[in-house]
């Protein structure tokens, strides 16, 4: 099923995505990892893709095996490290599993600074996968703008651009304070953006998690965050309750102020995206 058609119901979806293995060892617990994350039955599931392109056939086999066990998945495609040749053969394999999402990204730059030049921001690969079939296309968003972007008024204009080339709908960077994602979505409006805005919520269930995506993203932490970690950051067990409190407490203020679509980084943990899902089992059906 295409993205898009799930949207259009305007209903509040619940959806997760799962990261594929960096080596063929961990392709079974992945699989697994996912399945289970299947069971709970969200609205789509997706695959992110792994930097450099050098694992794209395991995306493209987990989405196929999502597919298999009846749910939507949505692929991620990034091509700053890709040929206009790698891309293309990757779409091919999707059009062969009868895959009908893609996250067209750009990708980040591997750390080793190696990128290929074909393709130097999404909207390029966005318009070409349009070009290259009939398939339902999604792209990311930036609340705080895109830490390489010079302000957010020149980073909603890009987000217009990939709208532009043939985006049917916007999956957001993960932030924790809900008000940004409340003054971006009337700023994306305002710039005429009409496609559906999926809010990307983050778990973070320990500290290195922060760390990191602070360092990726400069990702905004609240004091009522910050409290949290200070409090139960070195409580492993303590701390992943927190954060998983937190993601929900967000989630259902976002669904109070509809914001209908929620998409939850899960990292392939199977019983953090389940406690979300059953602690939501009457808001989202
Ligand atoms: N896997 C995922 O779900 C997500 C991944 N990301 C990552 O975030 C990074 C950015 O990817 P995308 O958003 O797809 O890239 P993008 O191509 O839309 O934007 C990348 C940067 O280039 C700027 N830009 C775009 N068009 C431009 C133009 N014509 N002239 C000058 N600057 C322009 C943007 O403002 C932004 O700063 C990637 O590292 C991506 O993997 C971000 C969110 C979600
Ligand atoms: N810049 C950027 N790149 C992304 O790939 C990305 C985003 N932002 N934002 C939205 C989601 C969230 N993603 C994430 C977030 C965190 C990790 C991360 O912490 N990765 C660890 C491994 C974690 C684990 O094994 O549990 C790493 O070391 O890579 C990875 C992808 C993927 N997406």
């Amino acid at each position: 099923m295409k993205i898009r058609d799930i949207l259009a119901k305007n209903e509040p979806t619940l959806s997760f995505e799962v990261f594929p293995p960096k080596t063929e060892d961990k392709y079974e617990s992945v699989e697994q990892a996912a399945s289970e994350i299947a069971k709970l039955n969200p609205a789509f599931m997706s695959v992110t893709y792994g930097a450099g392109g050098g694992t794209s056939q395991y995306t493209v086999d987990i989405a196929a095996s999502l597919k298999a066990k009846g749910v939507t998945p949505l692929a991620h495609l990034t091509c700053v490290s890709s040929t206009r040749e790698k891309v293309h053969s990757v779409l091919d394999q999707l059009k062969a599993q009868g895959i009908e999402n893609v996250l067209a990204l750009r990708g980040d730059i591997p750390k080793d600074g190696k990128v290929e030049h074909d393709y130097r921001y999404a909207s390029e690969l966005i318009a070409e996968i349009k070009a290259s079939g009939d398939f339902c296309i999604g792209a990311a968003c930036y609340p705080e703008g895109h830490v390489e972007s010079v302000n957010k008024t020149e980073d909603i204009q890009h987000l217009k651009e990939k709208v532009e080339a043939g985006c049917d709908f916007v999956t957001t960077q993960m932030f924790f304070d809900n008000n940004i994602l409340y003054n971006y979505l009337y700023r994306v409006r305002e710039k005429g953006i009409t496609v559906p805005v999926i809010a990307g919520i983050m778990p973070v269930t320990n500290v290195a998690q922060i760390k990191r995506i602070c360092s990726m993203s400069g990702t905004y932490l609240p004091a009522r965050f910050k409290a949290i970690v200070d409090r139960f950051g070195d409580n492993p067990a303590a701390m992943k309750q927190a954060g998983i409190a937190y993601a929900t407490e967000q989630i259902i203020d976002l669904i109070a102020n509809h914001v209908n679509g929620i998409h939850v980084y899960s990292m392939n943990k199977p019983d953090v995206a389940a406690q979300i899902k059953n602690s939501l089992s009457e808001i989202i059906r």
